[in-house]
């Protein structure tokens, strides 16, 4: 079986719903993250079903301002409503701009999203903040316009060298964009930038794979993210390949790729911190940490997931559902957050050690054990001794870690273990 998948790693916001759950004793602490969600792209790429909204060429540039000023309007509504909702503020010490492709849209435009954060929850003064910065999307000039509205940190989608995959995956940008594009984030002062790389795409081979994590390295980012390829049910994918079958590798060259990704990565000095994310020491996103430490967070914007008050919501993924759903509202009670799956006390525990397990930091059994039940710690850390000697690191009875990259490649096989042993 193999390791979850990268959306796994995001758990919070994959699930298509999310409810009410009051069954854990989380002390409710007030959110220091916030997701905003950028959805437009020039084209959609074959693999990828992440709510977006395609303003490419075909769009006469006045109807693409008009979208661009509406979707930044609403977005700075709902916003403005969150300071209606009487909750406990502390500063924010991440933003996370993801997409789509944030890139695309205007400095000034993500400076007021920025600025009404500010207003409204508080910027720590050494926060992160990153933008998803897609090649082929922005010069040199806009990069330095990003920087100097305060973003410290990009995210560059490369997902590989080869330039028929790239062509195959119906990547708007070419290999020498991706070079481009680090340079002038560079140029640009943003020294602290994180690369993606996509592993288990059809034709690709040991050899191209291998030439594209080469390239990677060689661009020294301080944070890099190595995914599987998930074929996702309505994307052009779907309908050209099955999962498990040629022309996409299989799963143990998939395997083999992640196992070749983590040894090269640690040889070149970058942390394995998490499944699939490597940092060089002091550059883990602070960001993605919260999701994985299953703290609450803010999110604002199309299909944007948030965590508050111990209640998970994702908003609507169709640009009419969503702006309506906005421009109805006044206040923040106004704002009726869509509820298909409730969040039990059961979905709970099974998230903390989902996420838990896929962290160098590891499953701390004394939070478990504050956050659910003493009685539930006991039976995992029963289920994963079981499992000591397989890819499982058991430090002083308090953590559990997976080894990498052994553990994290089983680590299917060890959560599904774990979650047959609990008491529901
Ligand atoms: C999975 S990638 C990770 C990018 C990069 N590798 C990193 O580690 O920073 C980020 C994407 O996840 C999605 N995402 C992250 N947080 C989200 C949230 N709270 N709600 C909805 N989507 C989210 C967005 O589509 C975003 O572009
Ligand atoms: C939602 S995208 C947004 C960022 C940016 N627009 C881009 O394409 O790079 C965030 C990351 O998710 C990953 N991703 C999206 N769809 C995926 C899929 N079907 N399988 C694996 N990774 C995927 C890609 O590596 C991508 O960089
Ligand atoms: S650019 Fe990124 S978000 Fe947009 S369609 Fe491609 S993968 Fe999806």
């Amino acid at each position: 079986m193999g390791r979850l998948d990268m959306k796994t790693a995001f758990a919070a916001y994959v699930k298509e719903s999310v409810g009410r759950s009051s069954a854990s004793k989380v002390i409710s602490q007030p959110p220091h993250a916030a997701y905003v969600h950028i959805p437009f792209c020039r084209q959609r790429c074959h693999y990828c079903d992440f709510p977006i909204v395609v303003t490419g060429d075909h769009l006469e540039v006045e109807k693409r301002a008009n979208l661009h000023e509406n979707y930044f309007n609403a977005l700075i509504r709902e916003i403005g409503l969150e300071s209606t909702s009487g909750r406990p503020r502390r500063a924010l010490t991440s933003v996370y701009f993801g997409g789509g492709t944030p890139s695309l849209a205007s400095a000034r435009d993500i400076s007021n999203v920025l600025r009404t954060l500010d207003s409204v929850v508080g910027l720590e003064s050494n926060c992160e903040v990153t933008l998803e910065m897609d090649p082929g999307t922005f010069d040199l000039a806009k990069a330095r316009e990003f920087q100097s509205i305060g973003i410290n940190r990009a995210s560059v989608g490369a997902q590989t060298f080869n330039p028929e995959l790239l062509k195959l995956c119906g990547r708007a940008h070419s290999v020498d964009e991706i070079y481009q594009a680090v340079e002038n984030i560079r140029s640009a002062g943003i020294q602290n930038f994180s690369m993606d790389l996509i592993g288990g795409l059809p034709t690709q081979s040991l050899e191209t794979f291998q030439g594209s994590l080469e390239e990677l390295i060689r661009l020294e980012p301080s944070h890099l993210s190595v995914y599987d390829l998930i074929i996702e049910n309505g994307t052009k994918f779907a309908r050209l390949y099955s999962a498990g079958s040629s022309p996409l590798p299989s799963e143990e060259d998939t395997s083999e790729m992640y196992r070749m990704a983590s040894l090269r990565l640690q040889e070149a000095s970058y942390v394995h911190y998490e499944t699939s994310s490597f940092a060089l020491e002091g550059f883990q996103s602070a960001h993605n940490q919260t999701y994985w430490r299953n703290e609450p967070y803010f999110g604002f914007g199309l299909g944007a997931a948030s965590f508050l008050d111990g209640n998970r919501f994702k908003r609507d993924g169709r640009m009419g559902g969503y702006m309506d759903w906005v421009s109805t509202a006044s206040k923040y009670e106004d704002l009726e957050m869509p509820v298909e799956e409730v969040y039990t006390f059961q979905t709970e525990v099974e998230e903390f050690i989902m996420l838990g397990l896929r962290t160098a930091e590891g499953l701390d059994f004394e939070e478990l054990s504050r956050r659910f039940d003493e009685d539930i710690a006991k039976n995992v850390f029963k289920s994963l001794k079981g499992q000591e000697r397989h890819h499982v690191h058991l430090e002083d009875g308090l953590l559990a870690r997976l080894t990498s990259p052994e553990g994290f490649l089983v680590q299917n096989a060890i959560i599904v273990d774990v979650l047959k042993n609990l008491p529901f």
